[in-house]
């Protein structure tokens, strides 16, 4: 009987206000986020997450104190293991590696080592790669897995920015939202989707990081299979954090668009599949209040994945394919051939300045 491990890959979040201090430094003190010298960057790092303290616990506040990350994670590995229980020869079990809280890759690692995984399937919850993400995950995971002694065949789902299902089943969900949007609006009234991802510097891009295009080519796949034709819609970023310039247009600016354009909203964040602080105070409550105080005529949100059956059956077809090889395997396994830029991952492409 094959054992397979599938590690969610994911980000974490403070389970406690007093949490939200040491999980922002160890957010910052990650090389792949903080790019200085690593001489300065524990300096930094912790001067920085000391400084973002209070606004980061302001927000958490606001939805009970605490990120409900792990329990969503949680929830859409039991849901998947669901999905793909009932296969001949093979078994499958599904384990959380937090990068920033826990439970981190040494507690993942320990358990898979424990439950006697024959092969490991590392599957990032980001659809998108960035080495700021799946490219730092990818790292922690390593470093872990040797330090526990865990030397099983191992494989990472890299990025899935442009699935057929991923976008089909997303696509699913925007077209609920759009109905309900549109019934409650005013006839012949506008409205425009925003496709909002995380943000990114600006100069991470530039070093050659893919996540920007692969954003684009996840709202292309969804648009095509929404095939609503003349759909208006706009891909921006939100959520940023430090003073260098960032990707854009950022979703602030969009929204002061369709106020000037008296355009109504429909937000669809884009580059994570769960609910987070970022959707549930920077979407439903920040950016909402902005739209109201604007004038924008309508604000709307796509919920995020979580663990929608069809956005679930996705992940296990993309599982079944990788294990099976038949998916183009992405050289970036192990984290040994393209840590820096992944440049020469089938599936990535860096967007051309
Ligand atoms: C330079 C800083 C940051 C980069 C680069 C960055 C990239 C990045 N992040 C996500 C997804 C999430 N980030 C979340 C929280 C969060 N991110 C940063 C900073 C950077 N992220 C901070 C400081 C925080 C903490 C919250 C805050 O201070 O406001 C979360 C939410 C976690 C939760 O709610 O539990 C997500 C999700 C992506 C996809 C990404 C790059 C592509
Ligand atoms: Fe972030
Ligand atoms: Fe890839």
């Amino acid at each position: 009987m094959e054992k397979v491990a599938i590690v969610l890959l994911n980000l974490g979040g403070p389970d406690s206000p007093q949490a939200v201090r040491p999980f922002l430094e160890n957010l910052f003190t990650d090389p792949a986020i903080l790019r200085v010298p690593g001489f300065i960057r524990p300096w930094l790092g912790k001067f920085i997450a000391w400084r973002r303290e209070k606004p980061a616990q302001e927000n958490y506040a606001i939805i009970g104190g605490r990120s409900p990350l792990l329990e969503l994670t949680v929830a859409q590995g039991q849901a998947l293991e669901g999905a793909l229980a009932g296969e001949e020869g093979r078994e499958y079990r599904c384990f959380v590696a937090m990068r920033y809280w826990h439970p981190f890759s040494d507690e993942a690692a320990r358990q898979v080592k424990e439950w006697g995984a024959t092969r490991v399937l590392l599957l990032p919850l980001y659809p998108q790669y960035s080495t700021t993400t799946t490219g730092s995950s990818q790292t922690a995971w390593d470093e872990a897995a040797a330090k526990i002694g865990l030397s099983v065949p191992s494989q990472t789902l890299c990025c899935w920015h442009s699935d057929d299902d991923f976008a089909a089943a997303t696509a699913a969900m925007v077209r609920e939202s759009l109905r309900q949007a549109q019934a409650s609006l005013a006839p012949g009234q506008k409205l425009r989707v925003l496709f909002s991802a995380h943000g990114l510097p600006e100069t991470i891009v530039k070093q050659g990081d893919p996540y920007q295009w692969q954003v684009e080519q996840t709202v292309a796949a969804v648009v095509k299979a929404l095939d609503e034709p003349g759909l208006d819609h706009v891909v921006c970023y939100q959520s940023r954090v430090t003073p260098q310039k960032w990707i854009g247009p950022s979703t602030e600016a969009e929204i002061e668009r369709a106020a000037a354009g008296k355009v109504a909203l429909l937000v669809c964040p884009i580059a994570f599949v769960s609910e987070h602080s970022e959707t549930l105070v920077e979407l439903d409550v920040e950016y909402r209040e902005i739209a109201d105080h604007k004038g924008v005529p309508g604000y709307f949100r796509v919920p995020a994945q979580n663990s929608d059956a069809a956005f679930i059956a996705s992940l296990a077809g993309l599982a079944r394919r990788t294990l099976a090889a038949e998916r183009p395997l992405c050289s970036f396994r192990g984290g040994r051939q393209c840590p820096k830029t992944h440049t020469d991952c089938p599936h990535a492409k860096v967007r051309a300045a």
